[in-house]
């Protein structure tokens, strides 16, 4: 666009450009002053891959987006501003620069690959975010139980209790360890995550931490340790049978000559609504009944009904709650320290 290069424009020109310079190094302030009211906390990401990444990403955008503001009301009085991501590849590496390199707090991360130790040393929490099958040789590696000592253990692996990362960790004096189950829906803020309740209790600050932690990357609910392979099979692998699910939905309309992209834009945004319907709740101020909402569309005499009578002639219920179940054992096996525990059972 051409332009004439009045005086006025060039002094306004001037005057955006200084304006910008000077929000920026406001914001940065604002933000060096809430870390250091809060004596801010180093996080290490051990294993910072899909899962990993998506949590990080939450915290860093959460941090991001609420530097120039008051904090958030269930923020910790200690929040991460410092954050190390640990992986194997180089090609993890690229990955992680990749997908969070668009965060302003990016800058505040320092990537590791093939070392553990001096990101455990300089860390406050770890995030245990490797396969089930590597933690002990991990946690295990030299150097690592001294640079782990006293530090809050936060892992999301499959299968491995709380006691089994313990017994990897030679010191008495260790570290707390928490327990919490997400999902890949965590990259776009909407995971559920399950955190498993602490015996003896979280003290008051690390609990509100870890609230903090996963709060960012969607919703959260407290349950007891001993139901941590269920909700493994319910949220953390739910996203896989729900996807499977909305394909067949869509095989279906496409049988019958819906255009294929429409058809899984209109199976996704179907199944959006009716978890919309079902978390508005019901009348006692909790999650909507399933079965209510399925009568609310069953016309009598209509289409719907019809639909779900071949469902359950296909045993379609007794199906998925099954395949609930097997991954509820399969999850438990995931904790014995190896792979492949999806083969024949004794
Ligand atoms: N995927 C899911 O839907 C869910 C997974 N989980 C749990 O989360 C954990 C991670 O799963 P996911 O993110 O899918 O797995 P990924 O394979 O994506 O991530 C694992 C990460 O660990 C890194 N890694 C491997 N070896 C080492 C090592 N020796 N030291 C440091 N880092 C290492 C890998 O690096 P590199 O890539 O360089 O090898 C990679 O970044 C698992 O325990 C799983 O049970 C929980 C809920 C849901
Ligand atoms: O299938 C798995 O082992 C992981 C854990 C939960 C979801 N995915």
């Amino acid at each position: 666009m051409e332009r004439d290069l009045t005086p006025d424009w060039i002094l306004q020109q001037t005057l955006n450009v200084q304006n910008t310079a000077l929000m920026s190094f406001l914001k940065d302030k604002q933000s060096e002053q809430n870390d250091g009211k809060r004596g801010g906390l180093t996080l290490t990401v051990l294993g910072c891959g899909t899962m990993g990444i998506a949590i990080l990403g939450g915290i860093l955008d959460s941090l991001s987006s609420t530097s120039t503001q008051e904090v958030d009301s269930d923020a910790p009085k200690r929040l991460p501003n410092k954050f190390n991501a640990c992986v194997r590849s180089s090609k993890g590496a690229e990955r992680i620069k990749r997908e969070l390199g668009q965060y302003e707090r990016f800058k505040d991360v320092t990537v590791y690959q093939n070392d553990n130790v001096k990101p455990s040393q300089d860390a406050d929490v770890i995030l245990l975010g490797c396969k089930p099958y590597m933690i002990g040789p991990i946690l295990k590696a030299e150097g690592m139980p001294k640079a782990l000592e006293g530090k809050l253990l936060i892992s999301i692996l499959a299968g491995v209790t709380e006691q089994s990362i313990q017994s990897s960790l030679p010191s008495a004096e260790h570290s707390k360890i928490v327990r919490a189950m997400p999902n890949t829906a965590a990259a776009v803020r909407e995971s559920m995550t399950v955190i498993a309740t602490s015996s003896p209790p979280l003290e008051d600050e690390t609990a509100v931490l870890v609230d903090w932690m996963f709060t960012r990357i969607g919703r959260i609910v407290h349950l007891p340790s001993s139901n941590m392979d269920a909700c493994t099979a319910l949220c953390g692998s739910g996203p896989a049978f729900t996807a499977l699910f909305l394909e067949s939905l869509a095989a279906g309309a496409i049988a019958m000559g819906v255009p294929r992209d429409e058809a899984y834009l209109m199976a996704a945004q179907t199944a959006r609504g009716t978890t919309q319907l079902m978390l508005k709740g019901g009348q006692d101020g909790g999650v909507e009944h399933p079965a209510v909402l399925r009568d609310k569309v069953s016309t009598p005499g209509g289409c719907t009904i019809g639909g779900l009578m071949v469902l359950e002639e296909g045993a379609v219920r007794g199906t998925v709650s099954r395949a609930v179940r097997e991954a509820t054992v399969v999850a438990s096996r995931l904790g014995e320290g190896k792979s492949g525990v999806n083969g024949p059972r004794p």
